[in-house]
């Protein structure tokens, strides 16, 4: 309470002015953040490709079409950004009006809204005199505002469209990619930066857009640790000097290595270290922090995965997550195992759900397979116990997936199994 003597005000203000003992530019942290090419490790000759693909475009010709696959975390839309950056630079101060655009397709999902964004990244109002509201206008009205906005202000236009997979459906890549064909654009050329970490997306394109889109296609490799270590080395500056103690680069970098090579990994467990220290007030981040934070990541990862599914799925994977646990030197448990302990779960009233038959409950966890929260395999039985059996195991430590599944209130109160 402010007692009249300014104590108050002084003490907030104290709070204010002091400096965070941690970290000195935790920008250079931030996921999204396309650092300067002196920062990226280990993607010449990926930059170099893209670079070749789109470089007509710096002259306002016709960019040819690039298809980027690559796992989570390997530079993909790092280095599309860049390149694109570098390039708009390059043509501005050489007389020729580039226009580029990004979108994230986890987040914009649909044509239109996809066409939206893309006329107002690109709009100067002022210049066109054409308004793109948020709503209330017909696709082919977007689309033709889209068109007018690219003429009037641009030669080329370079699109990048990032997780293109989550697309709803194809419609805009048709249109994009037949804009000129089709006669929609008079002046402007566009090129397209397609982004995705499925190699089997293709499979869902039609002929004629793939083939639009397949000019150039590269897959970006995993890094090794190496490569992981000399990346965050070089965002070291984010901390304070003196503050990571020698081991912490190496085992972020070892732990997104076991992760298949994820340079995202590796800067979320740096970033959540750092964080989990200032949160301790200690002015050093040592192993332990990695270690924890680590445990955070793949804790926040799983939840996604495990996010809003039914209990009757919840409850298949932690009977899977109590059997690996008393089970340390095994990793594999055929359905029938599994399926005893869901039974001694489920009949727990806590949970307050039936227990399904054993056919169910394996549908269930075979649905989990293909969103990567288990593995399953196959074998065929010896002898008498001839036929398949389906083995499954868990793509995450049992301590993760049961921490995660005690968020639900009704499995923290489960009686112990
Ligand atoms: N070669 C690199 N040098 C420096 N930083 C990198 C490098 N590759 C990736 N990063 C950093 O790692 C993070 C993830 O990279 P990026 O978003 O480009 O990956 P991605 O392949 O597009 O992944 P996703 O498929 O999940 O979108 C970013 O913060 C990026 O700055």
């Amino acid at each position: 309470m402010d007692d009249g003597s300014g104590h108050e005000n002084g003490s907030l203000e104290d709070f204010w002015a002091t400096e965070d003992p941690i970290f000195s530019r935790k920008e250079l942290l931030d996921i999204d953040l396309v650092p300067n090419e002196d920062r990226i490790i280990g993607r010449d000759s990926e930059i170099q490709n893209v670079a070749s693909s789109i470089h007509p475009a710096v002259k306002g010709q016709s960019p040819r079409n690039t298809l980027i696959y690559g796992k989570t975390g390997t530079g993909k839309s790092l280095v599309a950004k860049h390149v694109t950056r570098s390039a708009q630079q390059y043509s501005v101060e050489n007389g020729t009006e580039m226009g580029r655009a990004y979108i994230d397709c986890t987040q914009t999902k649909t044509e239109t809204r996809v066409v939206i964004n893309l006329a107002q990244e690109l709009n100067d109002p002022e210049e066109t005199g054409i308004s793109i509201p948020v709503t209330g206008l017909s696709t082919d009205v977007y689309y033709e505002r889209f068109w007018s906005i690219l003429d009037q202000l641009y030669d080329v236009a370079i699109i990048i469209l990032d997780e293109i997979d989550k697309l709803q459906d194809n419609e805009i890549l048709m249109q994009l990619s037949r804009a000129g064909e089709a006669g929609k654009l008079d002046a402007c050329k566009v090129g397209i930066i397609a982004i995705s970490n499925k190699i089997s997306f293709k499979e869902s394109l039609d002929e004629r857009i793939l083939s639009s889109l397949q000019d150039r296609e590269f897959v970006f490799p995993p890094y090794d640790a190496n490569q992981l270590r000399e990346i965050m080395y070089n965002r070291e500056d984010a901390f304070r000097e003196g503050v990571l103690s020698d081991d912490v680069i190496p085992l972020s970098a070892a732990f997104a290595a076991q992760e298949h090579g994820d340079a995202r990994k590796a800067l979320d467990i740096l970033r959540n270290a750092g964080e989990l220290a200032k949160d301790e007030d200690t002015d050093e981040v040592t192993e332990i922090h990695v270690r924890n934070a680590r445990e955070k990541a793949d804790i926040d990862r799983f939840s996604q995965l495990l996010e809003g599914q039914p209990t009757q799925i919840k409850a298949s994977v932690y009977a899977l997550s109590i059997l690996a646990d008393r089970h340390s030197d095994r990793e594999e448990f055929a359905t029938r195992e599994v399926y005893e302990m869901y039974k001694s779960i489920t009949s727990d009233s806590a949970l307050g759900i039936e227990t399904l038959s054993q056919r169910r409950m394996s549908d269930k966890l075979d649905e989990q397979v293909f969103l990567d929260i288990l593995g399953r395999t196959e074998r065929v039985g010896r002898g008498y116990s001839s036929g398949v059996t389906n083995y499954y195991y868990l793509l995450e430590d049992p301590s993760v997936v049961q921490a995660v599944i005690h968020n639900d209130d009704r499995f923290s109160e489960l009686e112990q199994q």
